[in-house]
């Protein structure tokens, strides 16, 4: 099998150009990179004074990084006060190899994304009045209304679900099926894959789940649930969940849905969700984000929607639902060097039960953004990043797929894979349970 023999295969890179890293750079980057020149330049015609200026300076430098990546210059090292600023210029460092400097069109994919949006967050930080701006906000807010209606229904299911006083399995695993089905599918609605179109969730969510299934490739929703109802539901010591969630929007309402499902199944005792520390992939989930979402929900004119948040705010004030910020989600590593970059955070997540892992760039980071066969098995392609028990919940955007197996594989339709592969049109649930601890035994 790939991979087990310790050849890992190569990183997904725009040097090859039969790889979607190739238009990516070319193309989808700088077409959300002009898109967000373009809401600046409109901000900056309603400002006046010392912050028109600053937004002037800020389109500067956009201006100037466009066509830095659109002529394939060298990466270059970023120059504001973010905490973050020296892992990622130790980064450029190590990745100049000679006096080849690493550049957008040659260096690994996963680098060159990852260092594009952490550009964007420098031409901010660098300002005087727009420091803390997030850029992306009125679109993850845009997300968030024109899926409300999405979001109401799924709500009214939920509310009536944990109504239900019922401990009956295969009842339960039903209920289990849609909402972890649901968070799945809520992947597609990311702005990134749709450089910053709106994408949002329109139809009713539960509805749609028979109409979608067979567009699941890959699903291990029954070993989850297993694991689930017969190990956390039954462990005596603290349980713990974490949620590495990816986009606002329905896709961060839908990942909240599944939490208050879990702890109706497992009672469990607190749950984390991973936000990233600034604004990422144009529709990822900040602190902000989730706030804000809630807040909507309280206020909103719909009874069950002002119900759930009313709930939620209780959970999160309560501290049973914790938001937290790693540094290193918005780092360029991949999770196979986590151990090595952040052993600390490497080792509190030893601590969770069960870590769910939303989203593409999530599972590329996984699967360290290389090139594996369709048939590796996603245990392989995890290496050694196994904390806890990992379930990755995925669209597929990119050409980026493993874990299947041979009958799957075969029902992919490989042959015109460019009509469905990065659309978010098709999804892969896989699960995990080989646990690699920090501590290997000497
Ligand atoms: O929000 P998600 O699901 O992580 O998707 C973002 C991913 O999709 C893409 O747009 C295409 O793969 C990449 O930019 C990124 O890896
Ligand atoms: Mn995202």
């Amino acid at each position: 099998m790939e991979g087990a023999s310790g050849c890992v295969p190569r990183k997904l890179s725009a040097k090859f150009k039969e790889d979607f890293a190739y238009p990516t750079v070319k193309d989808r980057l700088p077409i959300i990179l002009t898109k967000l020149i373009d809401s600046i330049a409109r901000k900056r015609d309603c400002e006046k004074n010392d912050r028109q200026t600053d937004l002037k300076a800020i389109i500067g430098k956009l201006s100037k990084f466009r066509s830095f990546l659109m002529t394939n210059k060298p990466i270059e090292k970023l120059n504001d006060e973010l905490p973050d600023v020296k892992v990622w210029n130790d980064y450029l460092l190590n990745q100049t190899v000679g006096n080849e400097s690493p550049s957008h069109f040659t260096s690994s994919w996963l680098y060159v994304e990852c260092y594009f949006y952490r550009k964007l967050a420098e031409s901010f930080n660098m300002s005087t009045h727009f420091k803390d701006f997030d850029y992306f906000f009125e679109s993850k807010q845009n997300a968030w209304f024109t899926s409300i209606n999405a979001a109401e229904s799924l709500a009214k299911h939920l509310l009536f679900v944990t109504s239900l006083d019922y401990k009956d399995e295969k009842y339960m695993y039903e209920h289990f099926e849609q909402f972890f089905e649901v968070a799945l599918w809520g992947n597609k609605c990311d702005l990134s894959i749709s450089a910053g179109a709106e994408n949002t969730q329109t139809v009713d969510p539960i509805e749609q789940l028979s109409i979608l299934r067979p567009n699941l490739l890959h699903n291990c929703k029954h070993d989850v649930w297993d694991y689930i109802w017969n190990y956390i539901r039954n462990k005596e010591e603290k349980k713990r969940i974490d949620f590495v969630l990816d986009n606002a929007g329905f896709e961060l309402f839908s990942d909240l849905c599944l939490a208050e499902y879990l702890m109706l199944c497992t009672d469990v005792d607190i749950i984390y969700f991973h936000v990233k520390s600034y604004p990422w992939f144009v529709s990822d989930v900040t602190s902000k984000d989730v706030e804000w979402t809630v807040t909507q929900m309280v206020t909103s004119e719909s009874d069950q929607l002002k119900e759930l948040g009313s709930k939620w705010k209780d959970r999160f004030q309560s501290g049973q639902w914790k938001i937290t910020i790693e540094a290193y989600w918005t780092l360029p590593y991949s999770f196979w060097e986590m151990e090595e970059v952040d052993m600390q955070l490497y080792a509190n997540l030893t601590s969770s039960d069960l870590l769910i892992f939303k989203g593409d760039l999530n599972y590329r980071k996984l699967c360290r953004d290389s090139k594996w066969s369709i048939l590796t098995d996603f245990d392989v392609a995890i290496g050694c990043f196994q904390p806890a028990p990992i379930c990755a919940l995925r669209t597929v955007k990119c050409d980026l797929l493993l874990g299947l197996t041979t009958e799957e594989a075969e029902k992919c339709d490989m042959q015109n894979r460019e009509k469905w592969m990065f659309d978010g049109s098709r999804a892969v649930a896989h699960f995990s349970t080989k646990i690699c601890l920090p501590f290997k035994p000497v």
